[in-house]
């Protein structure tokens, strides 16, 4: 059959499309830019006849409406692998529940335990050859797709096309095409960094050299570092991360990436599995060859992150204890991201020698009451969630300074943390470490 007869054979309207759900189901949305807003309002719509309808999916940034239009949550359940701003206000009104996850594994979930009776994604328009590209956002999209009972596109003419790997699906695989317009994609700016992040970011820059490869996620700290870099001398570097961020777009505008450094591992590619970001950086991404987006089984791989010399992975958290342990995910109880890639690139931080892997966070938090909390605490007793175990620990950064907790023994851990805490907190924490039994007869005062 020609490619373009059997798209038309396949096109139905959203509420048509919509019409396959049924009560106990489980679907999958595209996450992100990928997020099927025609038919997630067609579901909503059908709310009164269905019961218990779970979706499944990962940084939805616009109203979701199987969520608003069911407040209490009678008929419908969000779950989401990962969570940024709207989300987490979705989660503190009771209708966007977690499902904890460590990044790398996420297609294996799909693939080896999870049911998904029907998938819909939001792709590129069809090429001539009948394929569709997932875009700015593949993460785990190929993977929902093989095991999905049901394949639904919904066809978004926003979205830029994007080079990769297992990043495309035929005509041939689907049952329903939906058309329709769209809203412009969600732009994510750069946030301005203050002078604590602009600490951070050049304790962590002046200890990367030329040629390295460069991993950042989100926030205001990443920004502050590819604001850094750019302006550096550092030259010839590399990117492979899970998210291509804004902070990437002024390494580039500045010359800096070459990706000619990586041997053996996709040489002369910027590699990722998700953009976030502004339109400039769409525009940057689209049909780019030096791109290639990857499923994260792939970019957060143990084994590929590395074989890459010189990798140098930045993230940041929420809070750490004075064992060591890392919340990223949680503030208390209340639940902000989550663990995403952060375990990944502090486990293969260790696989190549020369790889450095940061977590760098303020040492202080200001509640909404102005009230300055610390962000190094004696231990976890509010239920906040460990990202990293203490096993995993690895180079600390604050305002205050870097250190490395790899090898520290309990006591040596105390002492560097409580080094890198805001001086205000320090005999608190000195006090607290002496009542937990971590800190030693000798340490410094
Ligand atoms: C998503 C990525 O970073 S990709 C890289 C790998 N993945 C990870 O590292 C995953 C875990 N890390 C993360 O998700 C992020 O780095 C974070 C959440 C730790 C920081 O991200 P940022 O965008 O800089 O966070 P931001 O400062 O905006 O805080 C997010 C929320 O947490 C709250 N928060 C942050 N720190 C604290 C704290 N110490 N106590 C209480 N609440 C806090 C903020 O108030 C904000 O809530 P709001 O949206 O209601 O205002
Ligand atoms: C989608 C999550 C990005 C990260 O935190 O790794």
């Amino acid at each position: 059959m020609n490619y373009r007869e059997e798209y038309k054979s396949k096109i139905r309207t959203a509420r048509d499309a919509a019409q396959i759900v049924r009560s106990g189901d489980w679907v999958d949305f595209g996450c992100y830019q990928g997020f099927p807003s025609l038919f997630d309002e067609a579901l909503a719509a059908r709310r009164d006849e269905l019961e218990d309808v779970k979706v499944r999916a990962l940084l939805i940034t616009k109203p979701l409406q199987i969520a608003e239009q069911d407040p209490e949550g009678e008929h419908f359940t969000y779950n989401s692998w990962h969570m940024i701003g709207y989300e987490r206000k979705l989660c503190d009104r009771g209708l966007c529940k977690f499902i904890p996850m460590v990044f790398r594994n996420l297609p294996d979930y799909y693939r080896r335990f999870l049911s998904v009776n029907v998938a819909v994604m939001g792709v590129t328009p069809m090429d001539e050859h009948g394929y569709f590209n997932v875009s700015l956002n593949n993460s785990n999209a190929r993977a929902v797709f093989d095991v999905a009972d049901v394949i639904i596109l919904e066809v978004n003419e926003k979205l830029p096309c994007v080079h990769g790997l297992e990043n495309t699906i035929h005509i041939s695989e689907v049952d329903m095409v939906i058309e329709g317009e769209h809203e412009a994609l969600t732009e994510f700016p750069s946030i301005a960094a203050g002078p604590v992040e602009e600490k951070i970011a050049s304790s962590i820059v002046g200890r990367m050299t030329d040629g390295a490869c460069i991993q950042i996620g989100v926030g205001g700290m990443p920004d502050a570092i590819g604001k850094l870099i750019a302006n550096s001398e550092l030259k010839n570097l590399g990117v492979h991360s899970e998210l291509l961020v804004n902070a990437y777009l002024d390494m580039h505008k500045a010359g800096k990436i070459t990706n000619l450094n990586k041997r053996g591992i996709m040489r002369g590619k910027s590699v990722f599995s998700i953009a976030h970001g502004n339109q400039e950086l769409f525009d940057w991404v689209d049909n780019n060859p030096s791109m290639c987006c990857a499923p994260i089984n792939y970019v957060n791989g143990l084994n590929v992150i590395g074989e890459i010399e010189n990798f140098v992975s930045i993230n940041s958290c929420i809070a750490v204890d004075l064992f060591g342990q890392i919340s990223a995910e949680s503030a208390g109880t209340r639940h902000i991201s989550g663990t995403g890639g952060q375990l990944d690139f502090l486990t293969a931080g260790f696989k190549n020698p020369d790889a450095q892997s940061f977590i760098a966070l303020p040492s202080t938090f200001t509640d909404k009451k102005g009230v300055m909390h610390s962000n190094i605490r004696p231990i976890f007793d509010g239920g906040d969630i460990v990202t990293d175990p203490r096993s995993q620990a690895y180079i600390m950064v604050t305002e205050y300074g870097v250190e490395n907790l790899a090898g520290s023994s309990v006591w040596e851990r105390a002492e560097k943390l409580v080094n890198l805490a805001h001086p205000d907190f320090r005999d608190e924490l000195i006090k607290s470490a002496e009542e937990i039994n971590v800190w030693r007869r000798s340490n410094k005062r």
